[in-house]
C-alpha cells in the first residue's frame, strides 16, 4: 500500500504576514484544518500586525520560481493558489512556472490590506490579468478587486454577477467568485460564475474578526479541491468554515483581529472530549448510586460539561443528561444519552459561573440538606448561596433569568471561587446544592467527598 497517495497537499503561493492573521500563515492553518499537508512559495516578507503593514520586502522572483518547482518536483502538488502577489516581475515568474504543471489554481487577487496598506503595485495589475487570471481555475476578488478586474462599479448583488461573468468570459479565467463581505447587503452573499451559470452562497453576517477572510476563504477552497471535491462542492464547505472563523474568530491585537480557522477541526474535537468525560464521570456516578441516592431531588439531578470559554455561549453548548439522572431502585440511572442543549438550568448555571471563572465548565445538583453544606464546610470547600425571595422583580419577569442572576449572586457574595453554591427554595421550587468543577471528574472529587 502506498500511504503517500492519501496526504494530499495545497501550495500556497503568498505573502508572509508577520501578525499571522491574513498570507500564508492563515493559508497553511487552513490547509491543516482540513487536513491537507501545506507546501509555501513565500513571494514577499510583510512586517504586519492587526492595524498596519510596516514594511514589504520581496522575494526575488528567481527563488519564487524555485520554491515552486522544488515542492511540485518532488512533492507533488494537488492544488494551489495565489495570494498577495506584489510586484509584475514576480507575477511573470508565478505564470511561467504554474504553466509548467497541471494543479487546480485558485487565484485570490489580492490587492489591499484591511488596514489599507497596497500589496500589489499600481502597474502590476495589468500583468495579473493577463497573466495571471487566464490560468485560473477560480478566481476570488472582493468588491473593491472586482471591480478592478472587470472595470464595472459593483453597488448590486446584479453588478456581482455581471463582474464575475466578465472576470470570465472576458479576462479567460474557468470560474469566479465575487465576494459579498464589503457589499452592504444584510446577508454574506457571493456569486459565483462557473460553466455559464450563476450561483449564490450565502451566510449570515456575523460580528467577529474579519482580518484574513479572504485568504483564508480561498485556501479552504484550495485544500477542499486538493481532497478531490468539485468546485462548487469546495466552496460551499469554504464558506461554513469563513462564517465559523470570523464568528469565533481570534481576539487578538488592537486593530481588526483575524479569522480563527482553528475551530473548524477544534469544536468537534473538544465536543467529543467533553462527550466522552461525562460519559465517563455518568457511569461512575450510576456506579456509586447507592450513596447519591437519598440527595437526588424530586425534579432529578443533572451533570453537564460545557465546551471551552471560547466556545460556550449558549446551553447548546453544553452537554448534559437527556431527561436527568433518577431514582432508579437501590441507585441512580441516567434516563436518556448524553447530548449538548440537553440541560438548560444547569447548563445556564455553568455559563454565568464560566464568565467569573472560564475554567470551571462542569456541574451536578443535589438536593439541599443542612448535612450536605457542613460536610461541605468541613471539608474546606468554598460555599455561597442565593435567595430566591431576594430575586427583583424585572429579573423574575424574564425568562431564564433567575438562574444566572442567583449563580451571579453567589460568586459576588463571596471573595475567592465557590465550589458549591445552594440555594433554599421558593413557592413550588426546590431548595438546591450545586456542586461547580473544572471537569466532570472534579466534580466527582468534591460529590465523593460530601457523601462519603
Ligand atoms: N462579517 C461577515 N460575516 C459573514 N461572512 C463574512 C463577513 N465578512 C466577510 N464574509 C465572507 O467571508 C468571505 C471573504 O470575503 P471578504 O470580502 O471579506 O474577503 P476579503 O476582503 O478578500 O478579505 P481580506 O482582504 O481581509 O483577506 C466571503 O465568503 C464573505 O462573504
Ligand atoms: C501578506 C498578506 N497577504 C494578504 C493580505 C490580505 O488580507 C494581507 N493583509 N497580508
Amino acid at each position: 500500500m502506498d500511504a503517500r497517495k492519501y496526504v494530499k497537499t495545497a501550495l500556497t503561493i503568498a505573502g508572509s504576514d508577520s501578525g499571522g492573521g491574513a498570507g500564508i500563515e492563515a493559508d497553511l492553518k487552513t490547509f491543516s484544518a482540513f487536513g491537507v499537508h501545506g507546501l509555501v512559495a513565500i513571494i514577499s516578507v510583510t512586517a504586519q500586525n492587526t492595524q498596519e503593514v510596516r514594511a514589504i520586502y520581496d522575494v526575488s522572483p528567481e527563488v519564487v520560481a524555485k520554491q515552486i518547482e522544488a515542492v511540485a518536483d518532488d512533492i507533488g502538488v494537488d492544488a494551489a493558489k495565489t495570494g498577495m502577489l506584489s510586484n509584475a516581475e514576480i507575477i511573470k515568474a508565478v505564470a511561467r512556472t504554474v504553466k509548467k504543471y497541471e494543479f487546480p489554481l485558485v487565484v485570490d487577487p489580492v490587492m489591499i490590506a484591511k488596514s489599507g496598506a497596497p500589496l500589489l503595485r499600481e502597474d502590476a495589475m495589468d500583468a495579473l490579468i493577463e497573466y495571471i487570471i487566464p490560468l485560473a481555475t477560480l478566481v476570488t476578488p472582493n468588491k473593491p478587486e472586482a471591480e478592478k478586474l472587470s472595470g464595472i462599479k459593483i453597488e448590486t448583488l446584479e453588478d456581482a454577477k455581471k463582474a464575475a461573468k466578465i472576470i470570465v468570459e472576458e479576462l479567460g479565467a474557468k470560474a469566479a467568485i465575487v465576494k459579498g463581505g464589503h457589499l452592504n447587503l444584510s446577508e454574506a452573499v457571493d456569486v459565483l460564475y462557473h460553466a455559464g451559470k450563476f450561483r449564490e452562497y450565502r451566510a449570515p453576517f456575523v460580528e467577529g474578526c474579519t482580518h484574513g477572510t479572504g485568504c483564508s476563504f480561498s485556501a479552504a477552497i484550495t485544500a477542499n479541491l486538493a481532497k478531490g471535491k468539485g468546485l462548487e462542492e469546495a466552496i460551499k464547505v469554504a464558506k461554513e468554515f469563513i462564517t465559523m472563523g470570523i464568528f469565533y474568530g481570534a481576539r487578538i491585537g488592537k486593530g481588526h483581529c483575524p479569522v480563527n480557522q482553528n475551530v473548524w477541526i477544534e469544536i468537534p474535537a473538544e465536543k467529543w472530549r467533553v462527550y466522552e468525560s461525562l460519559t465517563k464521570a455518568v457511569r461512575e456516578l450510576e456506579r456509586i448510586g447507592d450513596r447519591i441516592l437519598p440527595h437526588v431531588p424530586e425534579v432529578g439531578m443533572n451533570f453537564v460539561y460545557a465546551l471551552p470559554r471560547l466556545y460556550a455561549r449558549t446551553p447548546k453548548d453544553v452537554a448534559g443528561v437527556k431527561g436527568r439522572i433518577v431514582r432508579f431502585g437501590n441507585t441512580v440511572k441516567a434516563v436518556g444519552s448524553i447530548e449538548f442543549g440537553a440541560s438548560s438550568h444547569l447548563a445556564r448555571a455553568v455559563l454565568k459561573f464560566m464568565e467569573f471563572y472560564p475554567e470551571i465548565r462542569s456541574a451536578l445538583n443535589l438536593r439541599y440538606s443542612r448535612g450536605l453544606i457542613d460536610r461541605a464546610q468541613k471539608n474546606g470547600f468554598k460555599v455561597s448561596f442565593y435567595d430566591r425571595r431576594e430575586e427583583p422583580e424585572e429579573i423574575k419577569a424574564k425568562e431564564g433569568a433567575t438562574i444566572p442572576w442567583g449563580i451571579e449572586t453567589a460568586i459576588k457574595r463571596l471573595s475567592g471561587r465557590p465550589d458549591i453554591i445552594y440555594h433554599l427554595g421558593d413557592w413550588e421550587k426546590e431548595a438546591m446544592v450545586l456542586i461547580f468543577g473544572e471537569s466532570p471528574e472534579d466534580v466527582l472529587r468534591k460529590l465523593k467527598m460530601l457523601t462519603e
